[in-house]
């Protein structure tokens, strides 16, 4: 195959794998273009563009969508984003290419500066997307790119009743029929994104199996009663406060949450967060169905020498260290956005250390403890890691772990030293066998999970007060 007919199957094979939606999206314009050798295909792009502006670029309207606005991320510009990942076209002179690890399509996605110009209805809209690379003191406002939307006046109408809608229903499809978990970290100013690879679920974690069930009813009720909640005027939102000596599980737990309802993770640093304006720009940019984790709760307020730091902006409340009641007040205001739901994820090694504010119902709504392994949850490390339901050596192994203490940390990595199953379980009998050596005194299955008696009791009333209120409604 000479070069050219490479590049145009090369050309053909992106366009199926970035979707048939190019050709709904775009309509004639790429279709025709991609059936061109290389060299015409930007002179007839070109055509393309000054058949629908080049005469009227006095009568033309353009629209700027930026990516936030008041320090809220705007849905039109996300939605545009991904409508423009799909509708541009491999003709264009440049554009940005990126392709992840699990997935086998590239994706082109429209570059700084570049246009694109779609056809809809009709009507030709020119795209172009910006970034302010300077302007520093709009960094925290978030405010860094935009887009601009060009087209003739004669259009708005199309533009403002049925283009902007179709953008919003196309990209909702794109994203269902793409959907990706994320985890978001927080590096200076903004959420980092990349793929969630965390492969816990429920059914991988080891716990009681009646918490487990316990906990995934609650998350499956609480996503349910968007209704509920603004009928009762409350935030709809559910804290969830996870504890327990490292190794037993909490961030599993945590993926495993996110994994079952398909939400993306918001893994905030504090010790990386200076100041509240800061905190309450990144908390207003996080996007719905997603789970906002604080880790090691105890640790993270007011952990470093933020005094000296602070003291020098306190001009305003923004410029405040972050403190306990800030961290709430963002968070309240995070919540406060109508019809979003929220789900914030608290962990801890130590409970006891956590200001009594931050557990109280309507903040911390569950508290979960995740504890040493017991029989049970050793029975799904078993299954997990070494495939196995029955072995002649696990009843000794569930006889020790109600001895000593172990970690489903201890136990997963004793289980994992050999694919022999034999090996692997000796193994980790001569590690219970140590540990109760040196610690006879140690009581073993001090924990498991659980969750908290007070919280279920406070649940339990709270269910007791949705039924009253609604009425009709099924307890679950
Ligand atoms: N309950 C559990 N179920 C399944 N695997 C577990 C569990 N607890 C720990 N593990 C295994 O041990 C590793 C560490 O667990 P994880 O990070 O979830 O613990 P953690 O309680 O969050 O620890 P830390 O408090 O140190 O952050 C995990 O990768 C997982 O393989």
């Amino acid at each position: 195959m000479d070069s050219r007919s490479r590049a145009v199957s090369s050309t053909k094979r992106w366009l199926t794998a970035i979707a048939p939606v190019a050709a709904s999206a775009t309509l004639a314009g790429p279709v025709i273009i991609e059936l061109l050798p290389n060299e015409l295909r930007s002179r007839v792009s070109s055509g393309i563009d000054r058949l629908f502006f080049s005469p009227i670029f006095a009568a033309d309207h353009t629209i700027v969508i930026r990516q936030t606005d008041s320090l809220n991320s705007n849905l039109l510009y996300d939605a545009s984003i991904t409508y423009l990942s799909v509708s541009i076209s491999p003709s264009m002179n440049r554009l940005r290419a990126s392709k992840h690890a699990d997935d086998n399509a590239i994706v082109l996605l429209l570059d700084e500066n570049e246009e694109h110009v779609d056809i809809f209805a009709g009507a030709g809209f020119r795209w172009k997307l910006f970034r302010d690379q300077n302007n520093q003191s709009q960094r925290h406002s978030g405010e860094l790119r935009w887009l601009e939307l060009t087209f003739h006046r004669k259009h708005m109408g199309i533009a403002l009743e049925s283009y902007f809608s179709h953008i919003l229903e196309r990209s909702k499809e794109i994203k269902s029929a793409d959907r990706r978990l994320k985890i978001h970290l927080n590096e200076y100013d903004d959420w980092i994104a990349s793929d969630l690879q965390h492969p816990a679920t429920f059914a991988t974690v080891a716990m009681e199996p009646e918490l487990k069930r316990t906990i995934m009813k609650d998350l499956e009720r609480f996503v349910k009663r968007k209704e509920y909640y603004s009928r009762i005027g409350k935030a709809w939102k559910r804290g969830y406060l996870i504890y327990g000596p490292p190794g037993t599980g909490k961030s599993s737990l945590i993926a495993a949450m996110a994994n079952y309802l398909k939400f993306d993770i918001y893994d905030m640093e504090l010790k990386e967060v200076w100041y509240n304006s800061r905190l309450k720009a990144l908390m207003k940019s996080m996007k719905s169905k997603s789970i906002l984790v604080i880790e090691d709760i105890d640790g993270a307020i007011r952990i470093q020498n933020r005094g000296e730091k602070a003291a020098e902006n306190r001009a305003s409340d923004d410029y405040d260290e972050i403190t306990l009641s800030a961290l709430l007040n963002a968070i309240d205001g995070l919540c406060s956005v109508k019809g979003e739901e929220r789900i914030i994820v608290f962990t801890t090694n130590y409970k006891e250390k956590l200001d009594p504010a931050l557990l109280r119902p309507g903040r911390m709504d569950v508290h979960i403890y995740m504890g040493y392994c017991t029989p049970s949850s050793f029975r799904v490390l078993a299954s997990n890691y070494l495939a196995i339901d029955e072995h002649p050596l696990l009843e000794e192994i569930e006889e020790l772990l109600t001895e000593v203490g172990a970690t489903p940390a201890e136990v997963a990595e004793e289980l994992m030293r050999s694919e022999d199953v034999d090996i692997a379980l000796m193994g980790l009998i001569q590690l219970l066998n140590r540990k109760k050596k040196e610690s006879p005194e140690a009581e073993g299955c001090v924990g498991d999970a659980r969750i908290d008696d007070e919280l279920v009791v406070e649940d339990e009333r709270q269910k007791g007060s949705e039924i009253r209120l609604a009425a009709g409604e099924e307890r679950q």
